[in-house]
């Protein structure tokens, strides 16, 4: 079922002496019936209050919370019918597999044959049948984590939630059970937000990706249009596995010119669209990775280049690109412009 949140704000009222902190501003974001939608954004940006007002363990101060037609706002996190997984699942150390997965069934008073089933087809789908008589100790995090998806997987609710649970994980692991969610979740026809911090994982997870930044939802949009027509110069330079390059323009200094790395290209020292002096280069596997000072750009210009473009470490250099790479931002707010 869908999930839909409409102008939810939460704000934390600090210990006697510390400040308010407002977590989440009013915020709207719809996940429909089948759709995988990432929310992506460095640390305490509200991902995971965002999470835990949907599931019922914050209150929020404004707005409501919809799973499907039924509105949820109001009800106890056991009446939603939605499941959380996190990054540390939580597991019952003395209850084998089997019975930590179906735990919440029995509880609810389903048959144990029925229960013995459901567990039996969870645990296969997610390729961890052959340790339901192990105990939590004896498995991997990678299996751990699976149990959790599969207990989650039992209780067929009507919308997941998953808040970082890959991010314990190796980075091997963690691409290998990316893809396994996504299938999932495919196969299933859920509901699902997800949240990570990593901007890699949710360009690759998302139907769409929100990008949440100081508890402000600035944009919401399929991965490739989020990295080819970033609308704020902070999502420009959040999402990508680099940041875009931010450089001064117009007559008053009152525009950002925002061209990604992997666009820029060496020039004559006099023939580029700007000139600096490179500080570094690293090699960054394929290529090599410069980095340039252009004097009145407040960062280092990054450019990524092919080993035969590497330029001198200490020398001048110019730097090109092409129009169509060019993306532009308001200097004041940073708002896209063009
Ligand atoms: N129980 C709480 N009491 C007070 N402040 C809180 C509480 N929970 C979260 N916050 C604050 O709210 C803001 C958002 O926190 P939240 O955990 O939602 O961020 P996040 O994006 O999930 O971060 P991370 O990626 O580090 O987990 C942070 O400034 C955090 O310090």
């Amino acid at each position: 079922m869908s999930i839909v949140i409409q102008g939810v704000a939460k704000t934390f009222t600090g210990r006697r002496g510390t400040a308010p902190v407002a977590a989440l501003h009013p915020v709207d974001l719809e996940v429909a019936e089948t759709e995988l939608v990432v929310v992506v954004g460095p640390s305490g940006s509200g991902k995971s209050t965002l999470l835990r007002v949907i599931a019922g363990l914050e209150a929020p101060e404004r707005g409501t919370v919809r799973i499907g037609a039924r509105d949820v706002t109001a009800m106890p996190p056991g009446a939603r019918d939605v499941a959380l997984v996190s990054q540390e699942p939580a597991l019952f150390p003395h209850l084998r597999i089997a019975d930590n997965i179906g735990f919440g069934e029995r509880a609810r008073g389903t048959s144990r044959d029925e229960v013995r089933r459901k567990v039996t087809d969870a645990a296969d789908a997610l390729g961890i049948g052959a340790a339901l008589e192990r105990r939590p100790h004896e498995l991997s995090g990678g299996e751990r984590q699976r149990v959790a998806l599969a207990r989650a997987l039992v209780r067929e609710p009507a919308a997941f939630l998953m808040d970082e649970p890959l991010s314990a994980l190796d980075a091997e692991l963690r691409l290998r059970m990316r893809i396994e969610i996504k299938d999932l979740q495919r196969r299933l026809g859920v509901s699902l937000l997800y949240v990570t911090h990593d901007q890699h994982e949710a360009l690759a997870l998302g139907d769409r990706v929100a990008v949440l930044d100081a508890g402000h939802l600035l944009q919401i949009a399929p991965p490739r249009e989020l990295y080819e027509r970033p609308g704020s110069a902070f999502v420009a330079r959040f999402i990508g596995a680099l940041p875009m390059n931010l450089l001064p323009s117009g007559d008053a200094g009152d525009q950002v010119l925002g061209v990604r790395p992997e666009r820029v290209r060496t020039a004559p020292a006099d023939r580029g669209r700007v000139t600096g002096r490179v500080l570094t280069v690293e090699p960054a596997g394929e290529g090599c990775l410069a980095h340039i000072a252009v004097p009145g750009a407040k960062e280092r210009v990054l450019a990524r280049l092919p080993w035969p473009e590497a330029p001198e470490v200490g020398a001048e250099t110019g730097l090109d690109w092409d129009d169509g790479d060019v993306h532009r931002f308001s200097g004041a707010d940073g708002r896209r412009t063009g």
